[in-house]
């Protein structure tokens, strides 16, 4: 078995205690096999010699002196090669926006935009300890690809729109979503996995709706769509059909184990409680809720309730960033806000959203540290001013750190970055390539 130790950190538990503890990881499997002094000779060992970075009995050892090593974060909701529309349309409601800059701009992007604005994304995300995430856009085939290059671990999905298209076109579109989601789940190895994924309640026609969902059941897939996102998103349901969009989900055959709902920031108690009965899961987006000033999901709410909630950036152009520190950070802030309660998501709920919540909406056997799940996780430098006492070091995760302070970060076992350099991917290349790729699409879109 070849083997990575992580070593001379502390680690953060899944109930959320820390202690000082090594890690030994089975890259083979990609799961952690052991949390603890790995052997009593080696902690002797490594008392003598704190700087000590290469392990005896490893096949590979990654220093975690000064460090937290948390579960790597999992961004569950996004559409990553956005990152080539950072800055492109900013400060506009979610329709204008959508409608007048970004589905435009959508319109000319090709298989190599996609490829190099995912990549950037996969730079970002690893910088910022991100191990996981979901996405939903175009050319996904492509998308994978950087996954696999990158050392990631995503769930893909191509979305799909009817409304102002020919029904031939919209029905060409679900078809590829299903037949994308169906070839590419678990394609070469389990890091990879996959979803139908209808773009809305209201941007999908309810009979290519019906026939996604029942599709992507055939092909045992979940769903993954964007819910209740604005006002302007549920009153049109609410007009024609006389429920609410969670009743009109559940009967089109949304909310099955393993479904995920993008934002759900607009719902009601009934709908609450119809998510918390279901298996489905909802995704918190608080920047891409503020900066586009949809609303304040009522997470708190749908935590009390039992509704299992997950956390994402969404996409590049309504967040700025991919750092899900930020996110965490947003989602305590804002929940504290709409709740009208400081007490309301506090630091650890919010870390757990990050992690395991996301974790669970995505089917992922990670987003913890504990034997036997992936070894998908981060290290945290500590010793920065910023984190500076270390009273309570999840407060820290919270309300104090960023994504600049993570030095290494880990998927399925794999080093993907060594002391905040990047080992899947050449940094410098990937950001040049990106900067002349947005400027050449911008140039398209004019
Ligand atoms: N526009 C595509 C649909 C699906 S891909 C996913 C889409 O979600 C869009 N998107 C990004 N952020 C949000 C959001 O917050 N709410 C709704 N859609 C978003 C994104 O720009 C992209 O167009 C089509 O023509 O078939
Ligand atoms: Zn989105």
């Amino acid at each position: 078995m070849t083997t990575l130790h992580v070593v001379n950190g502390r680690v953060l538990h899944p109930d959320h205690s820390i202690t000082e503890s090594d890690l030994l990881i089975d890259q083979a499997s990609g799961t952690i096999e052991e949390i603890g002094a790995v052997d009593a000779e080696d902690a002797d060992e490594r008392s003598s010699s704190a700087n000590r970075t290469q392990s005896d009995d490893a096949d590979e050892t990654l220093d975690a002196e000064g460090g937290l090593v948390i579960p790597g974060l999992i961004n569950a909701h996004g559409h990553a090669a956005m990152t080539l529309l950072r800055g492109y349309a900013d400060d506009k409601p979610l329709e204008a926006w959508l409608q007048e800059d970004i589905w435009p701009a959508e319109g000319e992007l090709t298989a190599e935009d996609i490829r190099v604005g995912t990549e950037l994304a996969a730079v970002e995300m690893i910088r910022s300890g991100t191990t996981g995430f979901a996405d939903m856009y175009f050319e996904e085939p492509h998308v994978a690809g950087v996954v696999d290059e990158s050392g990631l671990r995503a769930l893909l999905g191509h979305g799909f729109v009817s409304v102002g298209k020919p029904e031939a076109d919209a029905r060409a579109d679900m078809e590829t979503s299903v037949n994308f989601a169906a070839q590419y789940d678990k394609v070469g190895g389990d890091r990879i996995s996959t979803a139908v994924m209808p773009h809305s309640l209201t941007t999908v026609n309810e009979a290519l709706l019906r026939e996604a969902v029942e599709r992507a059941r055939e092909a045992d897939v979940p769903v993954h769509i964007h819910a209740n996102e604005t006002e302007d998103e549920v009153d049109p349901i609410v007009a024609e059909r006389g429920v609410r969009p969670m009743e009109y989900a559940e009967d089109v055959g949304l909310l099955a184990d393993g479904d995920f709902l993008a934002h759900c920031v607009h719902v009601d108690d009934d709908e609450i409680e119809r998510l918390a009965d279901s298996d489905a899961a909802a995704i918190h987006c608080p920047a891409s809720n503020a900066k586009l000033a949809s609303g304040i999901a009522p997470v708190q709410a749908m935590l009390d309730a039992g509704v299992s909630v997950g956390l994402g950036t969404d996409g590049a152009a309504s967040n700025n960033d991919l750092d899900m520190f930020d996110e965490i950070r947003d989602a305590a802030m804002l929940g504290k806000l709409g709740a009208d309660d400081a007490a309301a998501v506090p630091a650890s709920a919010a870390v757990r959203m990050a992690t395991e919540g996301s974790a669970a909406a995505l089917g992922f056997d990670a987003g913890r540290i504990e034997v036997g799940a992936k070894a998908d996780l981060a290290v945290v430098d500590l010793d920065a001013a910023h984190l500076t006492p270390g009273h309570d070091l999840v407060s820290h995760l919270a309300y104090a750190a960023s994504g600049s302070d993570v030095r290494h970060t880990v998927c399925d076992g794999d080093v993907l970055m060594e002391d905040r350099e990047i080992l899947t991917l050449d940094e410098a290349a990937v950001t040049e390539r990106a900067e002349e790729q947005a400027a050449d699409l911008i140039d398209r879109v004019a």
